[in-house]
C-alpha cells in the first residue's frame, strides 16, 4: 500500500538521519520543507522532499494536503494511563484548600487510586484504559508509555502490567510499559516501608521480570515516598533483571534523586519543578533525559520545570503528560505543547523537539518514530489549514489537528 500525501504546506521535524535527541541550542533548530510530499510504503516513511523533486509515480492514495502541515506524531514518555475510576472528589477538596500532600497525608492521593484499582477486574481496568488510549491517540500521540503504580501488591501490580500487555497487544502504537511498584507505601505497610520494599525486591521484581512484563522500571523518590537510599537500592536490585530506570525525582523537593538517577543511567528523570544548579550540573553531558510534565504544574498549581534555565545551560528536554487521575487527569499532548510555550517560555520549536524527538528517546523510541526519517513508522499528525505550526501553542485549546495517521492508517 502506497500513499502519497502531496502539496504539504510544511514538513515538520524532517531529519535525513535518525538522531538521538536535541539539547541546548538546538532544541531551538526545528528543520522543515516547504510545498513538500511525503511518501508512505506499508506503514513506513518511505520518502520525502520538496514538491519540486516529486517523481511521477502511481500510489495507492493520493491525499492532497494544501494548506496544512505534517509532524510526527506526539512522543508521551510519562503517563499513568491504566487507572480506574477518577478522583474528582479530591480536586473538589484542593479548590477548597488543601493541598496534594495534606490529600495524600489522610489516605487519599495515589492510596485512594489503589483502594480502587486492586476492586476492580482486569477485564473492566483495560476497558477502562483503552478509552483513554483512544482518545490520545486521537488527540494526535503516535507512541506512550504506561506505568504501573496503582496495584502496590504482587496481584494488583502484575494485573496492571498484563492490562499494558494487552494495550501493546490490541493497538499498532507503540508502547512501553514501566514497573511502579514503588509509587508509594501501601497502608498495610505504613509503619514498615521496609517490608514493602522487601516485598518489591524480593516478590514482586522477579514476577514482573520473569513474565517480561515490563521494559523499564520507576520510583517516586520524594520526601514522605521513597528516600534516595531506598530509590537506590530497589533501582539496584531491577538493574539485574535489566530493567533501566525511568524516575520521578524533584517533584515537591530537590533530594538527591537527580543524581540517583545519573547513577544507576537512568533513561529518564521526570518532574524536576524543583531544580537547583546542582541538579542542572549533573545532568550536563549524560544520556539522562530530562522530562518536564507542565499539566500537572497546571493542575497542582506548583511551580513548572525551569525549561529555560535547564535549555540555557545546555541540556536537553522532552515533555510529557503525565496522564493520571490525580496529579493531571489529561492526555493531551497539544496542550502540553502550549503550556511549554506559555509558562515555560520554550518557543514553538524547542516545544515540538522537546514533545517529538525528544520524547522519542525517553522511552527508547527515537529509532521508530519522533522525527521525518525515511525508515520509520509513518505516524504522522495531519493539521487542519494553518499559517504556521507556531500556531498549534499559540491557538491553546483549540484542537488543530484534522487527522492522525498510525502506520500510515487513518485513525477514526
Ligand atoms: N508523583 C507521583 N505520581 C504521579 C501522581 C500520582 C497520583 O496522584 O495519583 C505523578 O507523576 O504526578
Ligand atoms: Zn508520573
Amino acid at each position: 500500500m502506497i500513499t502519497l500525501f502531496k502539496n504539504i504546506k510544511e514538513l515538520i521535524q524532517v531529519r535525513n538521519e535518525t538522531i538521538s535527541f536535541v539539547s541546548g541550542k538546538n532544541m531551538n533548530v526545528l528543520p522543515t520543507i516547504k510545498n513538500a510530499y511525503l511518501l508512505v510504503e506499508n506503514g513506513i516513511i518511505a520518502d520525502f522532499g520538496s514538491m519540486s523533486n516529486l517523481k511521477s509515480m502511481d500510489a495507492d492514495e493520493v491525499i492532497d494536503a494544501t494548506g496544512k502541515m505534517i509532524l510526527p506524531t506526539w512522543c508521551d514518555s510519562h503517563t499513568h494511563l491504566v487507572y480506574s475510576g477518577n478522583r474528582e472528589s479530591e480536586f473538589v477538596d484542593r479548590i477548597k484548600g488543601l493541598s496534594y500532600q495534606e490529600i495524600a497525608n489522610k489516605g487519599g492521593g495515589i492510596l485512594n487510586s489503589a483502594k480502587k484499582l486492586q476492586e476492580t477486574s482486569e477485564d473492566n481496568l483495560y476497558e477502562q484504559s483503552k478509552v483513554r488510549l483512544e482518545e490520545v491517540i486521537r488527540l494526535g500521540t503516535g507512541a506512550i508509555e504506561i506505568k504501573s503504580g496503582y496495584g502496590l501488591t504482587l496481584e494488583s501490580e502484575l494485573k496492571m502490567l498484563r492490562v499494558i500487555k494487552r494495550l501493546k497487544e490490541n493497538y499498532t502504537v507503540p508502547i512501553k510499559a514501566t514497573f511502579l511498584g514503588a509509587h508509594a507505601v501501601p497502608s498495610e505497610f505504613k509503619n514498615n516501608k521496609e517490608g514493602y520494599i522487601k516485598l518489591l525486591i524480593e516478590e514482586v521484581l522477579p514476577q514482573v521480570a520473569q513474565q517480561k512484563l515490563a521494559e523499564y522500571m520507576d520510583v517516586f523518590c520524594e520526601k514522605g515516598y521513597f528516600s534516595v537510599e531506598d530509590t537506590e537500592r530497589i533501582l539496584q536490585a531491577g538493574k539485574k533483571y535489566g530493567l533501566t530506570p525511568k524516575i520521578h525525582v524533584n517533584q515537591f523537593n530537590s533530594i538527591g534523586g537527580v543524581q540517583a538517577g545519573v547513577k544507576y543511567k537512568a533513561l529518564s528523570v521526570d518532574h524536576l519543578e524543583e531544580m537547583t544548579n546542582e541538579d542542572i550540573e549533573a545532568l550536563k553531558n549524560t544520556k539522562t533525559m530530562p522530562v518536564a510534565l507542565p499539566g500537572c504544574s497546571y493542575f497542582l498549581s506548583i511551580p513548572y520545570t525551569p525549561a529555560r534555565k535547564m535549555i540555557d545551560a545546555g541540556l536537553p528536554l522532552a515533555l510529557a503528560t503525565d496522564y493520571n487521575p490525580g496529579s493531571s487527569p489529561s492526555g493531551n499532548m497539544n496542550f502540553v505543547v502550549s503550556a511549554a510555550s506559555v509558562k515555560m517560555k520554550m518557543t514553538p520549536e524547542e516545544a515540538i523537539n522537546a514533545v517529538t524527538i525528544n520524547g522519542a528517546y525517553a522511552m527508547g523510541l527515537e529509532k521508530e518514530v519522533g522525527s521525518i526519517t525515511v525508515g520509520k513508522r509513518a505516524n504522522i499528525i495531519l493539521t487542519k489549514p494553518i499559517n504556521s505550526y507556531g500556531f498549534i501553542p499559540y491557538s491553546f485549546g483549540n484542537p488543530q489537528i484534522e487527522s492522525v495517521y498510525i502506520s500510515g492508517k487513518k485513525i477514526g
